[in-house]
């Protein structure tokens, strides 16, 4: 069945259906990363865009019961050039198109993917529609017009209760904006007592919690959507040792009085090189994100940058001055991508053993 891909500027992407055919809505972004559809498909920080892979073909190791990132997928639209009938994988159980089918997303293929990605490299990110249906482009653009920007996101994929992933190590409290298993997953292994919350708890909920160490994690949209969430970091700083990825960054940002923006197109791929400013060092990391921290916001705040984008010079990487609290734009967790960066949930652990020594010396620490 035909399906195209409508952008906002009225640029159309003629494809063919797979997945559900129906219409979606979003905001359209491109991922390069050459493996890991099934992670980017499940990362609830994806929840409201049309996802396009840059690598022409996705589907041919098929979906497992494992790999998900999350609960279920959440991309609204998924654009590929080829995708592939026939996975040939040992751990396949079933294919990209059953999986979209499953879940009500519409996908498209066929479509010139790399076209697609260098207009919006040169215009930036655009809402966008997938359609079968042979309607006018111009009724659709009136309604792709109509149709307001998605916000909020993360209210959509935060868990709605307090859980808990016992562990005989430290407590960590886990802020859940949309979090990625591999963020627990990485806790876990590393024998941490978790408790996941809300985005919406507050500072005196986390802190009748006896947290030894917290953590913020990814998740979808504005950080400048979740108000309550700055306060309730402010309300936190300084007391623990404080961890933010990628959302959790920007929100640790915000809170410490910088500002964040906006980005072109962001950084989405398992392939992005980001420099340590303390040891010199690059790091190939796993990236999703499209907004940053503004730099020239840093001035007034007792923030500075311990890792910049080698790509285009953004910050991916901030440290607390008094506090121990740091954060960073890019995923430690890797999944998908590349597993370099996992020593910072280790630094962010020691962080917290050498706090539990000087709150209690007599504690037992891991
Ligand atoms: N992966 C994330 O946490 C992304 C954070 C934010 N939604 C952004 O796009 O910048």
């Amino acid at each position: 069945m035909q399906a195209r891909l409508i952008l906002e500027d009225g640029t159309v992407f003629e494809g063919k259906s797979f997945g559900a055919a129906k219409h979606s809505f979003g905001e359209v972004v491109f991922n390069t990363s050459m493996t890991g559809y099934q992670e980017v498909l499940s990362d609830p920080s994806y929840c409201g865009q049309i996802v396009t892979m840059t690598y022409p073909l996705i589907g041919n190791y098929g979906v497992n019961r494992d790999d998900f990132e999350s609960i279920r997928p959440f991309v609204h639209g998924f654009v590929v050039r080829e995708h592939c009938e026939v996975p040939s994988n040992f751990r396949n159980q079933q294919t990209l198109d059953s999986l979209l089918k499953e879940y009500e997303i519409p996908g498209i293929y066929d479509v010139d993917t790399r076209k697609l990605t260098r207009k919006i490299r040169q215009f930036g990110t655009m809402k966008g529609m997938i359609t079968t249906s042979s309607e006018s482009v111009e009724s659709f653009l009136e309604q792709l017009k109509s149709t307001p920007n998605m916000t909020n996101q993360i209210s959509l994929v935060s868990t709605k209760s307090v859980f808990s992933s016992p562990g005989r190590g430290p407590r960590i409290v886990l802020v859940d904006f949309g979090s990625k298993h591999g963020i627990l997953r990485e806790l876990a292994n590393r024998h941490c007592d978790v408790i996941v919350v809300p985005y919406n708890t507050t500072a005196a909920e986390i802190l009748r919690l006896r947290p030894d160490g917290i953590v913020l994690s990814n998740g979808p949209g504005d950080p400048k959507d979740v108000p309550e969430a700055i306060e309730m970091i402010q309300g936190i700083l300084g007391r623990f040792p404080l961890f933010g990825i990628c959302m959790g960054h920007q929100l640790f940002a915000l809170a410490c009085g910088a500002d964040t923006e906006k980005m072109k197109f962001g950084h989405r791929g398992g392939n992005h090189p980001v420099k340590e400013w303390a040891t010199n060092r690059t790091f190939i990391t796993s990236q999703n994100h499209g907004f940053a921290v503004k730099e020239e916001s840093l001035t007034e705040t007792d923030l500075e940058v311990s890792h910049s984008a080698v790509n285009d010079g953004t910050i991916e990487g901030l440290r607390h001055k008094k506090f121990d609290a740091f954060s960073v734009q890019y995923h430690p967790e890797a999944a998908p991508g590349p597993y370099d960066s996992g020593y910072l949930f280790d630094r962010f652990l020691d962080m917290v053993a050498e706090h539990k020594k000087e709150v209690n010396p007599y504690a037992i620490t891991r």
